[in-house]
């Protein structure tokens, strides 16, 4: 067993922090600052070649300005007006970039979520096309158990990315709750995730960080994929090799620098269905991705007694280490017999709650384990942001 997921570090350039929820207004000591995702820059040149164009220079006066506007044309246009009927109604997390920031449109009284990334550290932190990227593929994908985006625009200072507002928070923090899911809850959670992976993966997109901590939940227990902040289109037969997601479930060729494919995604899944029918991970994360590698290379992925031999195949089937045998398509994920009798319609499936979900939602803990692994100084740093992000309607508008 490899414990709780919360020791992951990063093994080459860091460009995602842990988020901070505080959707609650709770405020405890926290424990301690983790790392989640990792990122190769070298790697991600390979890929993406202009992710460090277009910072803003200094040489010109009139320049910067402009520069600043431009650089992040078209993906978020100057022109969104629906801002004038957003109205803030507190903060929810603290993402990478900024705060995320839920509001109500008060013309229709719908409630969303906005993630609002500072301009200056997206460029700073050469992630300036990976942002574009991310909302490129978030405006063109619509299913059930993805999280949809509304809009995105841009201000003199910040890029707004706004998306339904999950009000029940993620599935890490029920998953540290509770420790382990009983098998009938893992499979619906199961048929969601993989209906959302063949969905993306037919629609040329690798997801690259399919983890708890990236799926949101709706006021039933149902999921909601999200941050496709390293995603990236890849066709069927294409092959990628930046190194990327979050350790404990980066699949060995992932690790290994490449070459890769979707099949990684299917990978991810199995890791996570295995923490969520076991309490535990597999391997715990290591240092770096080379350990890793290793580690994952000497694990036989023995299944725990307890799991019933329909889970405990798909599981084997999911973690082959050799991505050409593994099984990574919806049509043979589907036919497993651990789905036997279970219908894949997305209707059906969200028709009954997960009772386990809606019994922990007001779990007193659920606020504190919600903000996992941030320091003290991160919430004093929460609080600037505070201070210095939207904090009223106007300041949200375009430049
Ligand atoms: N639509 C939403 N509804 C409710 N909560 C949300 C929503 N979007 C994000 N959050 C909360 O904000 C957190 C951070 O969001 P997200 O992962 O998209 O930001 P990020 O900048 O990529 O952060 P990180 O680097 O931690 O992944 C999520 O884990 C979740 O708790």
């Amino acid at each position: 067993m490899g414990g709780d997921g919360s020791k992951n570090k990063d093994s080459a350039s860091l460009v995602k922090r842990r988020s901070l929820s505080c959707d609650q207004g709770f405020l405890s000591v926290p424990a301690q600052l983790v790392h989640h995702s990792v990122f190769r820059r070298s790697a991600q040149h390979r890929e993406d070649p202009v992710s460090n164009q277009s910072r803003p220079s200094d040489s010109n006066p009139e320049g910067p300005r402009l520069e600043f506007i431009s650089s992040f044309l078209p993906e978020f246009p100057q022109s969104f007006t629906g801002h004038k009927h957003l109205q803030i109604l507190g903060f929810v997390a603290k993402g990478s970039f900024g705060p995320i920031l839920k509001v109500k449109d008060v013309s229709t009284d719908e409630t969303y979520a906005i993630k609002v990334l500072s301009k200056a550290e997206v460029l700073r932190n050469g992630v300036l096309q990976q942002s574009k990227e991310e909302v490129i593929i978030q405006r063109q994908v619509r299913h059930p158990f993805l999280l949809s985006l509304r809009d995105c625009w841009q201000s003199q200072s910040n890029l707004f990315i706004m998306c339904d507002y999950c009000s029940t928070g993620d599935l890490y923090t029920y998953w540290s709750l509770k420790g382990r899911f009983d098998e009938r809850d893992v499979r619906v959670f199961a048929a969601e995730l993989g209906s959302a992976l063949g969905f993306l993966h037919d629609f040329g997109i690798m997801h690259r960080d399919v983890k708890m901590e990236n799926i949101l939940l709706t006021d039933k227990g149902h999921l909601r994929l999200t941050d496709f902040g390293l995603s990236r289109r890849l066709e069927h037969g294409d092959r990628a090799f930046t190194i990327c997601g979050t350790i404990q479930y980066m699949a060995p060729e992932v690790l290994s620098g490449g070459p890769y494919s979707h099949a990684a995604d299917w990978w991810s899944l199995g890791i996570l269905l295995y923490a969520l029918a076991t309490g535990g991970f597999p391997l715990p994360a290591e240092a770096d991705h080379g350990d890793m590698l290793s580690s994952v290379s000497e694990c036989p992925y023995d299944m725990p007694d307890n799991l019933s031999p329909a889970l405990a195949f798909l599981l084997i089937e999911l973690l082959c280490k050799i991505p050409t045998r593994r099984l990574r398509c919806l049509e043979l994920f589907q036919s497993q017999k651990f789905f036997h009798g279970m219908s894949f319609d997305s209707q059906l499936l969200q028709k009954s709650p997960i009772e386990p979900i809606l019994e922990l939602k007001n779990h007193p803990d659920r606020p504190e384990r919600s903000m996992r692994g941030l320091s003290l100084d991160l919430l004093q740093n929460f609080e600037c942001d505070l201070q210095n992000s939207p904090s009223n309607p106007a300041d949200l508008s375009p430049t």
